[in-house]
């Protein structure tokens, strides 16, 4: 089991954060929102980084297994940034192979795949070149890559929703494997799919809300909502008359 603490620090204005310690846990996934240059990438990279008020928030985050602190953030945090791309030169099978090589881990390449294939409409192959695979192949496989593979107990994640993915497989596919996820997001619908989310303003951490059984209400009718938006755009894709 994993905790994240996060440390009050300072706005761009250097007044203090009004809150006393936020505390996070596997299995979670957080949404964080705000305007933009409200500074949530900077919070993204102050637990990425594991920072100990050196950043200009500065915030302190701190990280624990089962009671004991983690120095290092190798290996324990992946970031799947908004504009990733393969730099390898070798197909998705050849991929695999040698993620499960460093990782000493031996997860079949058709689980990868079956799970990629779930999260993206544009069927993934084990002879597809890396970086012939468009951006919402490349965000699948990365996705199914984390939650299978690597084992990273902490997920950071910039704007899913234009990734042309299905982000509710995709979060159901990292969760399963009990992960914290941090998400930063626009979309009310991504937003509301987390059970808590911080908001930030002017570079500080103005609110910690948890989710109200309202929204969670809100939420269900929203993802009916995206179903049929999903159901839509595959019509778009196809020709198909828009019904
Ligand atoms: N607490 C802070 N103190 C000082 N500067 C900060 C603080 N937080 C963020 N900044 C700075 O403000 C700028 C905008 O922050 P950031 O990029 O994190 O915003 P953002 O919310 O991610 O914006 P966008 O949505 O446009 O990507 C950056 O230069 C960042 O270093």
């Amino acid at each position: 089991m994993f905790e994240l603490k996060i440390h009050p620090g300072q706005d761009k204005s250097g007044t203090p954060e009004a809150f006393n310690t936020i505390t996070l846990h596997s299995g979670t996934l957080l949404a964080v929102v705000g305007n933009t240059g409200a500074g949530k990438s900077r919070l993204v990279q102050d637990i990425e980084q594991l920072v100990q008020g050196e950043s200009v928030s500065k915030r302190r985050v701190v990280l624990r297994e089962n009671g004991i602190l983690c120095a290092k953030t190798q290996g324990l945090i992946a970031h799947l940034g908004q504009n990733m791309r393969f730099m390898l030169d070798t197909n998705v099978a050849d991929f695999v192979t040698l993620h499960n090589q460093c990782r000493g881990r031996d997860i079949p390449l058709e689980t990868v795949l079956d799970l990629a294939n779930t999260i993206t409409p544009e069927h993934i192959t084990a002879t597809m070149h890396l970086n012939l695979l468009s951006g919402g192949q490349t965000r699948a496989l990365m996705i199914a890559d984390i939650a299978l593979i690597c084992d990273s107990p902490i997920v950071l994640m910039d704007e899913i929703e234009n990734a042309g993915i299905d982000k509710i497989k995709a979060f159901e596919a990292l969760l399963g494997q009990d992960k914290l996820l941090v998400l930063v997001t626009h979309d009310p619908h991504t937003a509301l799919m987390a059970s808590e989310r911080i908001v930030l303003e002017n570079g500080g951490i103005a609110k910690h809300i948890q989710r109200t059984p309202e929204e969670e209400k809100l939420y269900k009718l929203m993802t009916s909502e995206y179903a049929l938006h999903q159901q839509r755009q595959q019509q778009l894709r196809t020709g198909a008359s828009i019904l």
